[in-house]
């Protein structure tokens, strides 16, 4: 079917905020579908903390719409509030309590049925078993943040906001909340997720879009994104930092991420290799080491930071 005749879950246009003289939204537009994992990416400080405040109602906007299930935000925010959770950047869970307890109060809250049976399930789910009786107060940050995600899955909201949700987690306990994600999302919930990790994004998303500037930049399927730009880039690494100084200078031409640790240097080539081939041999006219190189289809990384960066970093 047509995505503009489905009905949207999220219906976001021309939305604007301001703090002060500040204005952090410009016009943000765009829509979710029922049962998709959005995606929304930005870097520090573009306004996405800001987005989901008020998408979840603890933020008024200046101006423009947003219906969520088709539902006036400023109109019916008590009904907005009954189909949504929120999992914001900081805890939010009562560390005077254990981590069952945390589940309970909640799954309480939301009128849950088979209450016991549900937090058990979310306790195995983020591995929180063993530290189910335990004071959260005692909990590591990574196990607080587990036990986070775990209260915003109770009483199966339709549209679940999820700030960050894997910021200060490592890899395991990543790619496990990355999981129980899919699994809610396969059970016909809508995510919309903000995340600063684009391997997060290409993951999970059915639809990603870059804010930048208090606007929506670009939005599409991660296929559709990289489709947009099908360049390939280029990595080279060398030996010192002025090695580094040296092919920086040669290349200003190009749009570059420079990555001062590990003395390499990333940019957009033509799927010509033949180009490829010039510029390495220009490259190795110079007084420099090369130590590798390689050329690769862009990854999503490659395309935000272009576009964000313009790639002058
Ligand atoms: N209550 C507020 N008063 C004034 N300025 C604010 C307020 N809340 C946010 N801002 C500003 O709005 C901008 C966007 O902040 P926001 O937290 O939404 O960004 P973000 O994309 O979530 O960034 P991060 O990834 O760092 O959390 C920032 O410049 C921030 O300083």
């Amino acid at each position: 079917m047509d995505t503009h005749l489905k009905k949207k879950m999220l219906h976001v246009k021309h939305l604007q905020k301001s703090f002060k003289d500040k204005t952090v939204l410009k016009e943000v537009t765009f829509d979710v579908t029922p049962g998709e994992v959005f995606v929304l990416l930005g870097s520090n400080g573009a306004g996405k903390t800001t987005l989901v405040k008020i998408l979840s109602t603890i933020l008024p906007f200046d101006q423009g719409t947003a219906l969520i299930d088709g539902i006036d935000l400023t109109k019916d925010p008590a009904a907005i509030r009954e189909k949504i959770s929120l999992t914001g950047q900081f805890s939010a869970v009562d560390q005077e309590l254990t981590g069952r307890e945390n589940l309970l109060m909640i799954a309480a809250l939301r009128h849950v049925k088979n209450k016991p049976l549900i937090v058990q399930h979310l306790l195995e789910r983020f591995d929180l078993v063993d530290a189910s009786n335990r004071l959260v107060k005692n909990y590591s940050g990574g196990m607080r943040r587990r036990l986070d995600i775990a209260m915003s899955f109770i009483g199966e909201p339709d549209l679940l906001f999820l700030d960050e949700p894997t910021t200060g987690l490592d890899p395991q306990n990543r790619l496990a909340t990355w999981h129980m994600i899919k699994e809610i999302a396969a059970q016909g919930r809508t995510i919309f997720l903000t995340t600063q990790y684009l391997e997060e994004a290409e993951f999970l998303a059915d639809q990603v879009a870059i804010l930048h500037e208090g606007k929506i930049i670009l939005q599409g399927t991660p296929k559709e994104v990289k489709a947009l730009h099908p360049s390939q880039t280029m990595e080279i690494s060398v030996l010192t930092k002025e090695h580094l100084q040296t092919v920086r200078q040669h290349l200003s031409d190009f749009p570059l991420q420079v990555n001062e640790y590990s003395l390499s240097l990333t940019f957009p080539v033509s799927q010509d290799f033949q180009h490829s081939f010039t510029l390495l041999q220009e490259l190795n006219q110079l007084p420099i080491t090369i130590t590798s190189f390689n050329q690769k289809n862009a990854s999503l990384e490659d395309i935000f930071l272009t576009l964000v960066q313009g790639g002058n970093q």
